[in-house]
């Protein structure tokens, strides 16, 4: 139980990735607050935390990381529920080239705006507790997903701005930790249907398949392990953990 008494977000936590970190999390002692567009999931999903963690450790809020204005009513519904923020994971994402400027807005701004709501909350300068910011970012963070030019440039953006908020932080003495995790291709229903999500490129489907053929397809809750070890262990910040057929692996970017 490392995280118990803990208080953690997690955007996206209906469905995929992030419903698996929500399941870690409160497996691991925490009460989870999850944020998503899609109510319908994310009432099925809580229906059935209940009934395994009772009803005082989950909370759905209704929210699209798109709006400042929602994201900041649902941190500060949190906040007056239970009393602060330890844990954020900026989660939610979408994969569509074709909506290309939504793809950043979520991506990227939805990361930015969720990071920058949480920190009034989280910041120890600024009353908050301290805690730890962990955003899912992706291999394509670390390197071009060839049919996807928008959505690297958007997980790209994720890894650099999580390792100069760590940096920032640290400097600062926010006594906030930011690390990023960068799965490879996972199990879930943001890499189904894909030629319909890669807008001009979807001439290049079959190499993007043939890419998921050779990698092996990995479990929303191997990433959710390893954003489990980015919360607890508390000597990590401005990490990217890769998560990816091998297993897992910390990078190491160059030093300027
Ligand atoms: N599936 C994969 O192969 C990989 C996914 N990722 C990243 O993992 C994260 C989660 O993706 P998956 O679980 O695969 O996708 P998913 O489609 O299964 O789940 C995404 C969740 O985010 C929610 N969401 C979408 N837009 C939102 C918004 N504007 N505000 C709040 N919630 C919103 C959805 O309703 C859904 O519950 C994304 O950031 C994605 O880019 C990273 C590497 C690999
Ligand atoms: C410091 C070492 C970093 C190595 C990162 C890496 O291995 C990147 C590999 C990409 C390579 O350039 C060609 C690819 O397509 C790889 C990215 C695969 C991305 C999977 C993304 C899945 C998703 O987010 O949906």
């Amino acid at each position: 139980m490392a995280l118990s008494g803990k208080v953690a977000v997690v955007t996206g936590g209906a469905m995929g990735i992030g419903r698996a970190i929500t399941e870690t999390l409160l497996q691991s002692g925490a009460t989870v607050v999850l944020l998503d567009v899609n109510e319908s999931a994310a009432k099925s999903l809580l229906d059935d935390l209940h009934k395994v963690y009772g009803r005082d450790r989950t909370l759905f809020l209704s929210c699209t990381v798109e709006s400042e204005e929602q994201v900041k009513a649902a941190l500060q519904k949190t906040v007056d529920t239970f009393g602060g923020i330890d844990i954020l994971c900026n989660n939610a994402g979408i994969l569509n080239e074709g909506e290309w400027e939504k793809t950043v807005s979520i991506n990227l701004l939805g990361v930015i705006r969720g990071t920058y709501v949480a920190l009034q909350h989280m910041n120890k300068l600024t009353g908050g507790r301290g805690g730890v910011v962990i955003n899912t970012a992706s291999m394509a963070g670390l390197g071009p997903l060839l049919s996807c030019p928008v959505y690297t440039a958007s997980k790209h953006g994720v890894v650099g701005f999580t390792r100069a908020m760590a940096a920032a932080s640290k400097a600062s003495d926010y006594g906030i930790r930011f690390n990023a995790v960068c799965p490879g291709f996972v199990q879930t229903d943001l890499i189904s249907n894909t030629k319909l999500k890669l807008g001009q490129f979807s001439h290049l489907e079959d190499a993007t398949n043939q890419l998921m053929a050779e990698m092996r397809m990995l479990a929303p809750s191997e990433v959710a392990a390893c954003v489990l070890e980015l919360a607890t262990d508390e000597t990590k910040n401005g990490e990217a953990l890769m998560v990816f057929a091998q297993g897992k692996q910390y990078v190491t970017f160059p030093t300027l």
